[in-house]
Order: C-alpha cells, then structure tokens, then sequence
C-alpha cells in the first residue's frame, strides 16, 4: 500500500509530469517520422515509437502506461486524417484505445519480463543480459505486430483479409525500432534514471573524455559507406544489389570496439534513421524488408560487439587483482611462484645461481594490537614501499601473506643474496612509521637455490632458515648453502 501511494505521488510530481509531457511529444514526433516512411499502409520500414514505448516501460514501469496509452489515441486520430477512413469520432476512439491496449501492454508485458530477468542475473553477465534483450524484444514486437493488427480490423480501420499482409512488415518495422533504437533511449533517459546503470551490467553510456574528432571521422565514414551502397541499389535496381548494406556491420563494429558505448549505439540510430530515409527517397520500397533485417542483423551483432569492451576491462581488473596483493600492491603469492617457477627453470637452462629470501617482521601482532589494525596495515605498506626502493629491477618481490614477504634474486649466489638480506635488515630498522611510534626490525632466511631441487623444496629451506632466525632472537639473516 505504502509503495502505491509513493508510485501515485511520484506520478503527480512536477519533474514527472514533465517527463511525461516530454515523452509525449517525443513519442508523436518519432510516429509522425515513421508514418514518412511507409511503403504500405500500416507498414513502415520501421517504427520508432516501439522503441521509446519499450524504453519509457524499461524505465518508468507502469507510469508510462497512461502516457503512451494517450498517445496512440492521438496517433489514431491522426493517422485518421491522413487516410480518410470516415469513422466517426467515437469509433475513432474506439480504436485507438484497442490498438492502445494492444501496443501498451504488449511492450509493458515485455519490458517488465526483461527487467526481472536481468535483475535476477549476476554480475558480469552483460552477454545474456544482450541476448535476453535480443529475445524478450524479438518476442514483445511480434506480439505487438500481431494484436495491433487484430485491434485495427475489429475496429474496422482495416480489413480483416489485410491483416495477413500487414503483420508481417508491421512486426519488422517494430523489431528494427525496437532493437536500433531501446539502447539508446535507455542510454539516454539513464542520466535521468541511475537505477538504470545497474541493470547494463558494466556498460557506461556516459560520455566519457574520449576525442570526438576520431568519431566523427567515423561516422562520416558510415554515412558515406551507406549512402554509395543505397545509390549503387537505386541505379542498378537488382535484389542482389540491395544485399550490400550487410557490409555496413564493418564500419559499425569498427565504432563499436573503438568508441564509447553511447556513441556506438547513436551510430547505429543514425545508420538506421539514414537507410530509412534513403528507402524512401530513392523509392526503393521493393527491397524494404531487405533493409530492415539488415538494421536488425548490424545492431543484433553490434550489441554483442558492446559486452567486448567491458568484459576485457573486467579481465583486465580480474588480472590485476590476480597478480597483485591487495595491500601493499606487490607480487601476490600466486604470481610470485608462478614467476618464480619460470625464472628457477631459466636459471637452470643457464646454469646461473638464483638465491631467495623470506622474511617476516618481528612481533607485528604488537603493532596491530597496541594501535589497531589501520596502523598495522600502513605499517605493511610501507615495509613493502621502502623495500621496492633498495632492490635491482630484476628481483622478484611478492607478499606471502600476513607480515611475510618473499625476495627471487635472479643471477645472485648465496654470498649476494645473504648481503641483500642484510642490507634490507638495516633498512627496515631505519622505517619511521607514520601511525606509530615503534621501530620495526624483521627476520630473514636465505638460500641459494639448488638446481636439482623444485620450487617447492626451495621454499620449505628457506622458511626453515627464517624459523632458525626467530628462535635465534630475531633481527638477523640466517642463511644456508644449498
Ligand atoms: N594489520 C594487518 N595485520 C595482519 C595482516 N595479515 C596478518 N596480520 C596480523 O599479523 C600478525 C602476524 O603475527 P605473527 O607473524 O604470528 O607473529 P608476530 O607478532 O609477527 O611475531 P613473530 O613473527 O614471532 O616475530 C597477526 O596478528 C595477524 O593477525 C594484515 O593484512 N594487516
């Protein structure tokens, strides 16, 4: 009840009637575009306001209801004037509330099944969500294509014997909208709408500070491209001609791996309100569908080409987190061994001497219970800063875990290894901490490793000489030959 009356007030507030007000206007523009674009009655190479209806009930849920409900009463009327059915008004209204009813809540039905089915997917699934849209979107325009023809000849604005020529194109003219143009509207309305950005799964319509010249130079490519290819189909007019527009998917997919995620779906608006136009200035309306499914099949693929771009961003950050301790940013423990595999076996192939360190700092526990763990963990950080400064570029330097940190010193035998260790020794005693007002010192084991044992049988040496160094007193190198 209490989330009713919040939806009632938030319908009566003022930014919503203006978005309202806003859609409104927009939704009849786009209607008025595509009934310029028709090839046959009722059929139009394709049907913006599917699109935003789709978008606005993605978005605003059942609020859009009225609104669009609205304005496909206004679009019967007009569409009325236009072909003279000589209905009276209340037939009129009649109908438009039929195909109203039809075209709302087919796409209200739609968008509310997508937006459950992404809500309930985890993150990083932007493919499935892409092809949930894909389905859900393919499905809700046939059903909308099928009822909106039904509704238009029970109220006699048609006849029923045309109902079987109109579905078909009335559906591709929906589908072609609807799968071009929902993205960008969602792009666009989710600036006004953050809960959006939620749903995309990783993908940013924002613009971000990408250079525009490169774009442009792009989308002039695209539009040139297109245009030769709707010239090249008007003076040669064979329908194998026509098939040429699927090379437009070369430009897009260029756009879409290159640019932002809102400018690439712009690009594909602007490919499809082109090849409308162009359809219907060089009156090539024999091969319309032709260029619809060509729409539908170059912004299908594009939209898989998207999920690119932020699934190698994820990977990227997996990667980093992978290699990476959290804390302290040096060598994680997997990628230290995992390095350290490959460097023992080079050595080996080499016959050069590769020698390694463990280390632990000396009653940390201390610091983290005299003075908190905020303290211990900057403390870490800066062990780790300022023994990155004292190595050779070449060392490997990983974090163990806990208050542990290992050293691979490639090309160094026992005596060079065994004076890194003391010298990283003193370091540590000179850190000043900055949380505390404690002095560190630290343990270390050292060993040369062998070239007959494994990387396992290193490690479990030099942790028994780091051992050695702690039941020795602490602050001191132990170190063994191999
Ligand atoms: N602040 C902080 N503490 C950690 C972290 N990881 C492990 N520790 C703590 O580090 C302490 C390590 O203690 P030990 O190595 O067992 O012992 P110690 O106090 O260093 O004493 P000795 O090693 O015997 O000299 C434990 O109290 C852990 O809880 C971390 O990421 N941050």
């Amino acid at each position: 009840m209490g989330s009713f009356r919040n939806q009632l007030n938030i319908f009566f507030s003022a930014t919503e009637m203006l978005r309202s007000i806003l859609l409104l206007l927009c939704w009849l523009l786009l209607w008025r575009l595509a009934v310029l674009m028709e090839y046959a009655p009722h059929a139009s190479i394709w049907f913006p306001p599917a699109g935003l209806s789709f978008a606005a009930f993605l978005v605003m849920g059942l609020r859009a209801m009225p609104v669009l409900l609205l304005c496909s009463i206004i679009a019967t009327f007009w569409v009325d004037n236009m072909y003279q059915s000589e209905q009276d008004w209340l037939q009129l209204a009649n109908s438009g509330i039929l195909f109203g009813a039809a075209h709302c809540f087919t796409y209200w039905l739609g968008a509310s099944l997508l937006r459950s089915m992404v809500k309930s997917l985890v993150a990083d699934v932007l493919p499935k969500a892409i092809l949930s849209f894909l389905v859900i979107g393919s499905v809700t325009a046939l059903t909308a294509a099928l009822l909106g023809t039904q509704a238009l000849a029970i109220s006699g604005m048609i006849q029923s014997s045309e109902v079987a020529d109109i579905w078909l194109p009335w559906w591709i003219g929906d589908l072609a909208a609807t799968i071009v143009l929902t993205p960008l509207f969602l792009g666009l309305l989710s600036w006004r709408y953050p809960q959006i950005d939620s749903w995309l799964a990783g993908l940013d319509f924002h613009l971000q500070d990408q250079p525009l010249q490169p774009y442009l130079i792009k989308q002039g490519i695209c539009i040139l491209m297109l245009s030769a290819i709707m010239l090249l189909a008007y003076a040669f007019p064979y329908p194998e001609v026509s098939f040429a527009v699927f090379f437009l998917i070369i430009p897009q997919m260029w756009m879409v791996y290159t640019e932002t995620a809102f400018r690439a779906t712009m690009s594909l608006a602007i490919f499809s309100v082109l090849t409308a136009i162009w359809v219907a200035l060089l009156g090539l309306m024999e091969q319309a569908l032709v260029y619809q499914f060509a729409i539908t099949v170059i912004a299908a693929s594009a939209y898989f080409g998207l999920a690119v771009p932020v699934l190698a961003a994820h990977n990227k950050q997996l990667r980093k987190l992978a290699l990476n301790d959290g804390l302290t940013q040096v060598a994680s423990r997997m990628y230290f061994f995992e390095r350290a595999e490959q460097e023992i076996a080079r050595a080996r192939r080499y016959q050069q001497p590769v020698s390694l360190i463990l280390f632990d700092v000396d009653h940390f526990k201390q610091i983290n219970d005299d003075y908190g763990h905020t303290a211990g963990d900057t403390a870490l950080v800066q062990v780790a800063e300022k023994i990155l400064t004292d190595l050779r570029q070449s060392d490997l330097f990983g974090r163990f875990g806990g208050d542990e940190f290992m050293l691979l010193l490639p090309n160094s035998d026992l005596q060079h290894a065994t004076d890194t260790a003391e010298r990283l020794r003193q370091t540590l005693m000179r850190i000043a901490l900055t949380q505390t007002p404690r002095r560190l010192s630290g343990s270390f084991g050292v060993i040369e490793v062998n070239p007959q044992e494994n990387l396992q049988q290193a490690f479990e040496r030099v942790d028994a000489n780091l051992l050695q160094a702690k039941r020795q007193g602490r602050n001191q190198v132990v170190s063994s030959p191999s």
